[in-house]
């Protein structure tokens, strides 16, 4: 079922030379947890402020639960939305208890404030620390008040601006784990924004990314990240190798060696084989091989990259465990699975 719908949304703010965001038009379903990501500028905030109604649109419309929030010069006031809003710095009201924090949003929802704000901090696992200021706990706990003062009030779609910034490398991946979790336990919609492609990869059902004001691609993190539908999709969630090849009727000539595939059928002359790092697979043998010169390593504890180049100084690199150390300009033998293939003109 459909939660929330976004039809043709243009904004542009008053000064601005250029549209924020254009054109944009996409659903998001009940219970459904979407990412929106691009660089700076691309337009994120400016869609959760306009869902939050902060901002009007020039055009298109809004739907939340089937109704219309956004039309034309007609909006429903940010207050009457029934959206949730957790903010990047928690937004937490320091001289209010944890407790008095999230019965605040609750004085005019018809539900018993005290009772449900016991029963939502319960469920964000802070049962411990209703008379606590938030300058008491950790920034961990901080967001998961912010997330109960959110949730508390049943909204039909909860935003997240950039819910993982504040927070140590160390904690991010348990944060993630536990935000996803009390989400899907709730049921909610949840669209949270980030600019951080592991965060949306590893948290989100699906994702949408945004490019100068402009949607490129709304997808799973698999298919995103696996069959992006451009370069600049592609380039987004990390570094892909280019290699300019010569279609023949059993394989591909490259300048790193001979890939026999059934796919060269289908191409007549140049091709451009594009793959991702973790790709590439280093070989004992020469057997069925790409070879290339180690230009260099560079070691990341869980893995490391290894930049090789052909005899035309062209380079790509290949990510593999770090067990094994491969000294600089010695030659190595590799292979690439399911990569993808494009025309060259
Ligand atoms: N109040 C404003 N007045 C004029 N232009 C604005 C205003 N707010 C945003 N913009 C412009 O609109 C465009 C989109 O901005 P937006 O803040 O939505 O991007 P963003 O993707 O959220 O960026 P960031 O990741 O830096 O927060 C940018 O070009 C920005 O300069």
């Amino acid at each position: 079922m459909t939660i929330l719908e976004l039809n043709c949304i243009d904004k542009k703010y008053s000064q601005a030379e250029n549209y924020a965001v254009k054109n944009i038009s996409f659903e998001v379903k009940k219970g459904e947890i979407l990412a929106l990501v691009g660089e700076s500028g691309s337009g994120k905030t400016t869609l959760l402020r306009l869902i939050s109604g902060l901002e009007h649109p020039d055009a298109g419309y809004i739907s939340l639960s089937g109704n219309k929030i956004v039309e034309g010069k007609k909006s429903v006031p940010p207050n009457k939305r029934k959206v949730g809003m957790v903010f990047q710095d928690y937004a937490l009201f320091p001289h209010l208890t944890i407790l008095e924090n999230v019965k605040f949003g609750l004085k005019e929802s018809g539900v018993d404030p005290e009772k449900t704000a016991k029963a939502t901090l319960n469920m964000v696992g802070l049962s411990e620390n209703f008379n606590k200021y938030p300058h008491q706990l950790s920034g961990g706990q901080q967001q998961r008040v912010a997330l109960a003062r959110a949730i508390a009030p049943n909204p039909s779609i909860l935003l997240l601006d950039e819910p993982f910034s504040n927070l140590d490398a160390m904690l991010k991946d348990q944060v993630r784990e536990e935000i996803r979790q009390i989400i899907k336990e709730t049921g909610v919609t949840a669209i949270f924004v980030t600019h951080d492609t592991r965060d949306a990869l590893s948290t989100a059902d699906r994702i949408a990314i945004l490019h100068k004001g402009y949607l490129q691609q709304l997808d799973t993190p698999r298919k995103l990240y696996e069959h992006p539908v451009n370069a600049y999709v592609g380039n987004f969630f990390g570094r892909r190798n280019e290699i300019l090849a010569t279609a023949t009727e059993d394989g591909f000539y490259t300048s790193f060696g001979f890939i026999a595939d059934e796919r060269s059928k289908k191409f007549h002359g140049k091709v451009r084989i594009i793959f991702r790092p973790e790709q590439g697979k280093i070989k004992k043998s020469p057997r069925q091989a790409l070879n290339g010169r180690i230009l260099k390593t560079a070691y990341y504890g869980d893995h490391q990259i290894i930049k090789l180049s052909d005899d035309e100084g062209k380079s790509i690199s290949i990510r593999t465990n770090p067990y094994k150390v491969f000294p600089a300009n010695s030659r190595i033998f590799f292979s690439i699975r399911d990569f993808e293939l494009e025309e060259a003109f």
